[in-house]
C-alpha cells in the first residue's frame, strides 16, 4: 500500500471531485460515514458517553458529520467546537449548521481552558480537531487540550491523525499530540505512523477506502510502500513440482568465533527454512561440533584458526555470502573479511560484526559488491553514517548512503525498513517479542536464503523481513510475546509460508 503524503492526498481530493462532479460536502459525508459505521458496528448502540472535539477545518468537519449520525442513532454524544481560529472552512460551516438543525443540542465552544469538559476513564472520545491540515504545533490552550484529553484516561479514537502530529515531518521534541488508541485514517496511510519517535501516538491503525480517484492514486510516486501480506504474496514464487535442490541455489554463511557459534546456527538454519537447497557454513574450528549437531542439514567447513575467523577459503563457488554474525572484529577478522569482499562477485549479505568492521573501515565499501544488503539496527547504522537530528534526517541519511555506495539497507526496528535506489519499502509484520537476541541473524538467513533462491536482492530483503515479521506474529499468537525466542522464528517459518500462500 502507498503511503502519501498531506499534499498528494489533498491533490487526490481535488482530482476525485473534479472527476466524479461531486462537491466535497459530499466527500466530507462519505469519508466521516465510514468512520460512523466503525464506530456503530463496535458499540452497538451502547450507553457510553461520547466527546467529540471538533476543530474548524475539515478534520472537524468529519467529526461533525460523525457527531451528527451517532446523535441520529440514539448516541450519548456531547460535540465540542476547539475554535482555535476563525478560519473556518466551509464544509465545517455546513455541517456545522446541519449539526445544529438536526440535533436537540449545539455544540460547546472551547475557547480557552476554562471551557475544557471533564472526561472520565470510562467515556469514549473523538479526535477531530486537527487532521492531515496541520502545519505548525498546537500551543498555548489549544495544546493543554490535547494534554487534558491525553491526562483523562478515555478511550480515544483519532480521526484521520492524532491531533499534533504531522503526516510527513517531524514533530517537536517537546510537541503535545493525541496518544490515540485507535486511529481511522483515510484512504493511504502517513509516514509518520511508522517511524520510531511517532508510532506510538496512533495506537490501533485501520485504513478506510473513501474512494479517492484511483488512477491518481496508481500514478502518484509513493513516499514510501507499506508492506503487508497482500504485497509479499506478489513477490513469493511458489515452487514448481518438477525441480531438485540445485534449483534453489547455495548459500554460504561466514561468521562465529568462540563464544558465538549460536548465531551462525541461527542464520543457517533461516536459510534452510527458508527455502534455499544447500548450505555451507565456515566458521572457526570451534564451530566445528556445535554446527554438525545442531544442524545436520548443513555442510561445514572450518577455518584454519581455532577460535575467529582468520582467512575465508571455503573452496567452493555458493549463490551468496552472508557474512558477519558472531564473527568478531579482531584485526586478523577484518583482513579475512576484506579478502573475502574483494573476491566476491556477486551480492552479499552482511550483518552484525561484518557491519561493525565497514564501519571502522570505511574503505571496504569500495569493495563490496553492487546491491549487496547490509541489514543495521539502529545502533550499527549509527556507526556506518553518524548520528542524526530526528526520524526524517535518519531517513534521508540512509538514502544518500544506499543511493552512493550502490547497495540495500535494512534498517531493523518495529517497522523494518528496505532503503534502495532512494526509494522507501516499510515493513508492517513483526511485533515486540522479536525484540530478542539473535533475532537479527534469523533474518540475515532468511534474505540470504532467498538470494540464493534467486530473488533478486531487493526483493529477497522486502519479502525476507516480511517473512521474519509473519513468522513471528504466528510465533507470538501461540506463546505470548515474552516467551518467544529467535530459533522459534526459524521453526515458525514454515507456518508462515503457508499463512502467505492462504488468500
Ligand atoms: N484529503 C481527503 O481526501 C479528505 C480529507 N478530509 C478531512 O480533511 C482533513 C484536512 O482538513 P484541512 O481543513 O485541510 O485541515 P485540518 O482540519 O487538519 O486543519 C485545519 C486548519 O488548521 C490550521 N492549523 C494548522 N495547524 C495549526 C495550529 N497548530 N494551530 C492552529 N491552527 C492550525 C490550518 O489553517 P491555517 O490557515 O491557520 O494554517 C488548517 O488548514 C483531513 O485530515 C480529513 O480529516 C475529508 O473530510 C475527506 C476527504
Ligand atoms: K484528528
Amino acid at each position: 500500500m502507498k503511503i502519501l503524503s498531506a499534499e498528494q492526498l489533498n491533490e487526490a481530493d481535488k482530482i476525485t471531485l473534479e472527476n466524479e462532479h461531486i462537491s466535497s460536502t459530499r466527500l466530507m459525508e462519505r469519508a466521516a460515514s465510514l468512520v460512523f459505521n466503525e464506530i456503530h458496528t463496535r458499540l452497538e448502540g451502547a450507553d457510553i458517553k461520547i466527546k467529540i472535539f471538533c476543530g474548524i477545518g475539515n478534520n472537524g468537519g468529519d467529526g461533525l458529520v460523525i457527531g451528527r449520525l451517532l446523535h441520529k442513532y440514539g448516541y450519548n454524544v456531547e460535540v465540542f467546537i476547539v475554535d482555535y481560529s476563525d478560519k473556518r472552512s466551509d464544509d465545517f460551516l455546513i455541517n456545522y449548521d446541519r449539526y445544529k438543525k438536526e440535533s436537540s443540542s449545539w455544540p460547546e465552544v472551547i475557547e480557552e481552558n476554562t471551557d475544557f469538559p471533564e472526561i472520565s476513564p470510562g467515556e469514549f472520545v473523538v479526535d477531530a480537531i486537527f487532521g492531515i491540515g496541520l502545519n505548525r504545533p498546537a500551543k498555548g490552550w489549544l495544546a493543554k487540550l490535547l494534554k487534558h484529553i491525553n491526562n483523562s484516561g478515555a478511550f480515544t479514537l483519532a480521526v484521520d491523525m492524532p491531533s499534533g502530529l504531522f503526516p510527513n515531518k517531524a514533530p517537536q521534541k517537546d510537541a503535545t499530540i493525541i496518544k490515540a488508541n485507535y486511529t481511522l485514517s483515510f484512504q493511504n496511510p502517513k509516514l509518520t505512523f511508522f517511524l520510531p519517535e511517532t508510532m506510538n501516538f496512533i495506537g490501533e491503525l485501520q485504513i478506510l477506502d473513501i474512494g479517492l480517484d484511483r488512477d491518481f492514486l496508481k500514478e502518484v510516486k509513493a513516499v514510501a510502500q507499506l508492506i503487508g501480506k497482500r504485497e509479499a504474496r506478489q513477490l513469493y514464487r511458489p515452487r514448481k513440482r518438477n525441480s531438485h535442490k540445485g534449483d534453489y541455489g547455495h548459500t554460504l554463511v561466514v561468521g562465529g568465533s568462540y563464544g558465538k557459534i549460536g548465531s551462525i546456527v541461527l542464520s543457517a538454519k533461516a536459510v534452510l527454512r527458508s527455502g534455499a537447497g544447500l548450505c555451507s557454513v565456515y566458521t572457526p574450528k570451534c564451530g566445528y561440533q556445535i554446527l554438525q549437531t545442531a544442524l545436520p542439514e548443513a555442510m561445514v567447513i572450518t577455518d584454519k584458526a581455532e577460535k575467529e575467523l582468520s582467512e575465508i577459503k571455503p573452496g567452493l563457488e555458493p549463490d551468496v555470502v552472508c557474512f558477519g554474525m558472531g564473527a568478531g572484529k579482531s584485526q586478523t577478522t577484518a583482513n579475512a573479511f576484506k579478502a573475502l569482499l574483494e573476491e566476491t562477485e556477486k551480492p552479499m549479505l552482511i550483518d552484525a560484526d561484518g557491519l561493525n568492521m565497514i564501519s571502522e573501515n570505511m574503505d571496504f565499501l569500495n569493495a563490496l559488491p553492487k546491491n549487496s544488503i547490509l541489514t543495521p539496527h539502529p545502533k550499527e547504522l549509527e556507526r556506518l553514517i553518524g548520528s542524526w537530528e530526528d526520524d526524517f534526517e535518519k531517513m534521508e541519511k540512509v538514502k544518500d548512503f544506499s543511493k552512493t555506495n550502490d547497495l540495500i539497507l535494512v534498517l531493523k526496528g518495529s517497522h523494518s525498513f528496505v532503503f534502495s535506489e532512494g526509494n522507501m519499502y516499510i515493513n508492517n509484520s513483526g511485533n515486540p517479542g522479536m525484540a530478542t537476541a539473535g533475532s537479527g541473524d534469523v533474518l540475515s538467513g532468511i534474505i540470504a536464503g532467498l538470494m540464493s533462491q534467486k530473488y533478486e536482492p531487493l526483493v529477497a530483503a522486502i519479502l525476507g523481513v516480511y517473512m521474519h515479521g509473519l513468522a513471528g506474529d504466528i510465533c507470538a499468537e501461540e506463546m505470548g510475546v515474552e516467551t518467544l525466542i529467535s530459533g522459534d522464528l526459524c521453526d515458525y517459518l514454515g507456518q508462515a509460508f503457508l499463512a502467505l500462500e492462504k488468500e
